[in-house]
């Protein structure tokens, strides 16, 4: 594990943890979700600064830094993803993202899943085994992509609704499910790590329509996604049996 990716999996883990403590003390659900969004920002924003003072930081919660655009090294982080599910009892789909960006590619990763006292990373992926029975497709429990049904019919699929772009991607890592798609909006921070990881884990990561997924771009706007089991993709990609 490269000492980036350390600093991602320690950074993510010790997020986490806060997080954690303010679900416990925190009952009142929009208190529970301000809170959460703003401490876990200022916790990674100055661990970032102390540990990588030179690099800029794109987060869904800080002010865009120009800066980014021109560095070499580029942290991209959500503090809290599944922001809505931290906020509600007993839920696990909510994660922490910790990526780090050079020259547009994710080098190192990490997804924690807190209340499942998990981090993965890029370094160290689980390994995947195809899960047994029919095709499980992760999608937004509150907001599925509009053409999901033309993918639910593409994979003969089930569709599993889960909070957390990190939470949804690591299940497929994991085995849990054999895709996630996305579609109707996102920004970079809500994918970067989990691709990353789900990348190194030998998973197809792409655009809904195949094209590549690329970070540290001027508008952070990546509105949709693929993550799926690399025998999928051609399905879904509407590529003929056998093309790779
Ligand atoms: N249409 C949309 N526009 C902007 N962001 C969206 C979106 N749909 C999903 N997202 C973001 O993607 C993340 C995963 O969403 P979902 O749980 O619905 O799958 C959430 O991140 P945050 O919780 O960090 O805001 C959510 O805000
Ligand atoms: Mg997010």
């Amino acid at each position: 594990m490269t000492a980036d990716t350390a600093l991602a999996h320690h950074l993510a883990t010790e997020t986490g943890h806060l997080l954690l403590g303010i679900r416990r003390t925190t009952p009142d659900p929009a208190r529970r979700r301000e809170q959460g969004d703003r401490l876990a920002q200022d916790f990674l924003a100055r661990q970032l600064a102390r540990h990588r003072p030179r690099d800029p930081v794109l987060s869904e919660e800080a002010t865009d830094d120009p800066g980014r655009l021109t560095s070499e090294r580029v942290w991209i982080v959500d503090p809290l993803d599944g922001t809505r599910e931290f906020s509600e009892p007993d839920r696990t789909d909510w994660a922490v993202h910790v990526a780090l960006c050079e020259r547009g590619e994710v080098t190192a990763a990490a997804v924690a899943l807190p209340a499942l006292g998990r981090t993965e990373t890029t370094g160290c992926p689980p390994p995947a085994s195809a899960p047994a029975g029919r095709v499980r497709l992760a999608v937004s429990r509150t907001r599925p992509p509009q053409d999901i049904d033309r993918i639910a019919t593409a994979l003969d699929a089930d569709l599993v609704p889960m909070g957390s772009a990190g939470a949804k991607a690591m299940a497929v890592v994991r085995g849990d499910v054999h895709a996630y798609a996305h579609a109707g909006g996102q920004y970079e921070w809500d994918s970067a790590a989990p691709v990353a990881i789900a990348r190194a884990a030998g998973m197809h990561t792409s655009r809904l329509d195949g094209a590549p997924l690329v970070y540290n771009q001027p508008d952070p706007w990546l509105p949709d996604l693929l993550i799926c089991r690399p025998e999928l993709a051609g399905a879904v990609l509407g590529e003929p049996e056998g093309v790779a």
